[in-house]
């Protein structure tokens, strides 16, 4: 039996509700919300009329173009998702979309996305996100995920670039405030993922992938969770630190990684299958709601 999501836009016509499910939309929501804390943070105060315009339309770049990865990547691994339990439910797994409707599906977004930001954003910001494209769509899913257990750890640059990508959008450069709001998202990928490939090793055995609990065992990975959710602790005070964020970011950084190492403690000492599903649940509200804090603190 698949676990297909059961509220997943229940009012689409059955092929976009099939569209829809392939640009992983849920994670996509939080990847561009990153983003636009990355706008946020980059324009000091509050924002014109103009940037308004120019975060909008970065904000639908980029859902766009990360869209597209995600079909792609459900492409090329629709033989592996038709054998795990979790993604057996993908319209690519089960043979109801077919190859060529679906690449073209994410040629369509990848460009449209692209041009968005090529003439209406920046062409930086259009170069970061197609390198953040090929980073998600060909190196991890295509080279790095069957090859090794740390697919995920140098994969993981690509999920971490949307606060990059959002600085870009605002102002044209780099610069090392979004570098900082990489390192938090990429060090709290390992955990976050490491945490639900726990509870559902059976899925990883079964597609043959390399993932570090099938390769290493549930306690070596467990160490590992406990180890990068200390080393993301000391990596969420930076923001305050570096002075990009006040006393309301600090206060919810500091809970929400009490609570992020309590839940790793805790797997750690005390192994459970609810426990990793709760450490993978708490690391989407960490996630979320450190970012919904930048904001507030931003705006106060
Ligand atoms: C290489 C990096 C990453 C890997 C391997 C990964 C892996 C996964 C997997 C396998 C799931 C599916 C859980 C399920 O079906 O029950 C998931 C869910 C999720 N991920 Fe990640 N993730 C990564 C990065 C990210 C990033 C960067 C974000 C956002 C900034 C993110 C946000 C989410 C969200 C919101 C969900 C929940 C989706 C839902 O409830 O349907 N992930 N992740
Ligand atoms: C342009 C841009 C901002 C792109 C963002 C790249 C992107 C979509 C990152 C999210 C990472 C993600 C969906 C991981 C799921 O892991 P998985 O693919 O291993 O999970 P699965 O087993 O569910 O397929």
């Amino acid at each position: 039996m698949s676990t297909a999501p059961t509220s997943l836009a229940p009012t689409m016509p059955s092929v976009w509700r099939q569209y829809h499910a392939l640009t992983k939309p849920r994670v996509i929501q939080l990847i561009v919300f990153c983003a636009l804390i990355g706008m946020v943070l980059a324009v000091p105060g509050l924002p014109s009329w103009a940037q308004l315009q120019t975060a909008a339309l970065a904000c639908l770049g980029i859902w766009l173009v990360a869209g597209a990865a995600a079909a792609f990547n459900c492409v090329v691994e629709q033989q592996i998702d038709a054998k795990m339990r979790r993604t057996a439910w993908r319209p690519t797994a089960k043979g109801e979309l077919g190859n060529v409707r679906t690449l073209t599906f994410s040629a369509v977004l990848c460009a449209l996305g692209s041009a968005i930001l090529y003439l209406w954003v920046n062409p930086l910001t259009m170069w970061l996100t197609f390198a953040t494209f090929v980073g998600y769509a060909v190196i991890y899913t295509v080279i790095l995920k069957p090859l090794t257990p740390q697919n995920i750890v140098i994969g993981g640059a690509s999920g971490a670039m949307p606060p990059v990508l959002g600085w870009a959008a605002m102002t044209g450069v780099v610069a090392p405030e979004a570098l900082i709001l990489f390192l938090i998202i990429f060090l709290w990928t390992p955990p976050h993922f490491w945490a639900l490939a726990l509870y559902r090793v059976e899925d990883y055995r079964k597609s043959g992938l390399p993932m570090l609990p099938v390769t290493h065992g549930s306690e070596f990975t467990r160490l590992q969770i406990l180890l990068y959710t200390f080393v993301l602790f000391a990596a969420c005070l930076m923001p305050f630190i570096m002075r990009m964020s006040g006393w309301v970011y600090l206060v919810a950084a500091l809970a929400l990684s009490v609570g992020f190492c309590g839940y790793a403690w805790a797997l750690w000492r005390n192994y459970s299958d609810a426990l990793a599903r709760k450490t993978f649940r708490f690391s989407l509200w960490h996630l979320s709601l450190l970012f919904a804090a930048m904001l507030i603190d931003h705006y106060i």
